[in-house]
């Protein structure tokens, strides 16, 4: 088992106490699974995303990723996580403005010490990026950016993807294309993917579905 969350709990405090935002979710993904995760606005599955990808912690519960329980760790091991076993696909790019798309895209690799520039190349081309790679963040349009956030992610070949509408940005037959590249992907490295998605045809094409509704997972 890749993944593994049990009973995980969390809530923000409002106004009069704490608003539970997820109550108690179980979830389990081997290596290879794709799993789109659906639910409205505001049901927590950013949060769920944040605390797989030990950026948040759960108030109770459980996380185990690739042997480790992520609820025990401290800040530097949540950063190892981030850096070796993770990747993290966010609505927002956080591109780094000072480098081009080539080295964006090499730099999560290299930091995990996984740098394969036949790989990168590979995603650049089929990203649609072959002609970006010498340009700066700032001089490229949105769902460009997004591209390169999704290449960089791919390119250091993580056992676990976390996805928050990784395909927002794009027209539905960008969409799609980026979603073959990163079921591609997944699927050549045996990774998991666990995409946040509100697009009922991209989540047909996942392997398992699931529906995060009042705080549980169905
Ligand atoms: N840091 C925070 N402090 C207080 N409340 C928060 C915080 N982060 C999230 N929330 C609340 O928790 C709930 C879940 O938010 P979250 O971003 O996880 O939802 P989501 O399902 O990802 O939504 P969307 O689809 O709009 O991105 C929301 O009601 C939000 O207001």
């Amino acid at each position: 088992m890749l993944l593994a969350l049990d009973k995980v709990t969390k809530s923000y405090a409002g106004a009069d106490g704490p608003v539970p935002v997820l109550s108690g979710i179980d979830l389990a993904l081997d290596a290879g699974e794709t799993l789109a995760l659906t639910g409205e606005s505001g049901s927590g599955k950013s949060t769920l995303l944040h605390m797989i990808g030990g950026l948040d912690t759960p108030e109770a519960g459980t996380i185990r990723l690739a042997g480790q329980d992520v609820t025990a760790l401290d800040d530097r091991g949540r950063a190892a996580l981030r850096r070796g076993t993770v990747g993290l696909i966010f609505q927002q790019f956080n591109l780094i403005p000072s480098l081009d798309v080539a080295a964006n895209i090499a730099f999560q690799a290299r930091l995990a010490g996984r740098h394969d520039p036949a790989r990168a190349d590979r995603l650049a081309d089929a990203l649609g990026l072959r002609s970006q790679l010498r340009k700066y963040p700032e001089q490229l349009s949105g769902g460009q950016q997004q591209r390169v956030a999704i290449a960089r992610t791919l390119a250091a070949a993580p056992a676990l993807v976390l996805a928050d509408e990784p395909t927002g940005n794009l027209d539905e037959a960008t969409a799609a294309r980026v979603l073959d590249q990163m079921l591609a992907l997944v699927s050549e490295t045996g990774a998991a993917l666990l995409m946040v998605t509100h697009s009922a045809a991209l989540a047909a094409r996942m392997g398992r579905r699931a529906h995060l509704s009042r705080g549980r997972l169905a």
